[in-house]
């Protein structure tokens, strides 16, 4: 199942499914010469870490393998499809055997071609403005 993660992973990297995290800071926090003073909101976005070219080498591109032998599990300053800290999604793991038991099923018993559409356009939400056709048959049982 190691690469089943390493897919999962950089599909909700890529998919940046949750544009925005909101925190509120309790005290005067002091970042970098600024202050975000007590009281202000602040949103976190996620789809500009998950696609840093400083950390993501072509942030781009699937790729599925840059994760080969790093955690796959849990969040960091890198990766936060699921949230971080005392919010982190409760349903992460629910999510992830979802998805490997969805894709068990697509790739044993279909095949899938793309028909139209594709245009992706990041807002910073993932969006197909085309919609993206794919037709799905059933392999047939000779079919590997
Ligand atoms: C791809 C699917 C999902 C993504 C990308 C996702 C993402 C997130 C993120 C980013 C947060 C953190 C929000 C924050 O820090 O303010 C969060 C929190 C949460 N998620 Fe998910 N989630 C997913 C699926 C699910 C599912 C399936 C469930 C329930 C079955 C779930 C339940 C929750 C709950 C209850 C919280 C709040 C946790 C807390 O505040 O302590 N999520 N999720």
């Amino acid at each position: 199942m190691t690469f089943t993660f390493q897919f999962i992973n950089e599909t909700v990297r890529l998919a940046n499914i949750v544009p925005g995290i909101f925190r509120k800071a309790l005290k005067d926090v002091n970042y970098k010469g600024y202050t975000i003073p007590a009281g202000w909101g602040v949103m976190v976005c996620p789809p500009a870490v998950h696609l840093n070219p400083a950390k993501y080498e072509n942030p781009l591109d699937f790729n599925p393998s840059r994760w080969e032998g790093g955690e796959t599990n849990g969040a960091s300053k890198h990766f936060m499809a699921f949230g971080g800290g005392m919010r982190f999604c409760v349903g992460t793991d629910f999510t992830k055997v979802q998805m490997a038991v969805f894709l068990h099923c697509l790739v044993t018993k279909y095949r899938w071609n793309p028909v139209k559409g594709g245009n992706i356009v990041r807002t910073p939400g993932l969006q197909f403005p085309d919609e993206f056709h794919v037709q799905l048959s059933e392999k047939r049982s000779t079919e590997t």
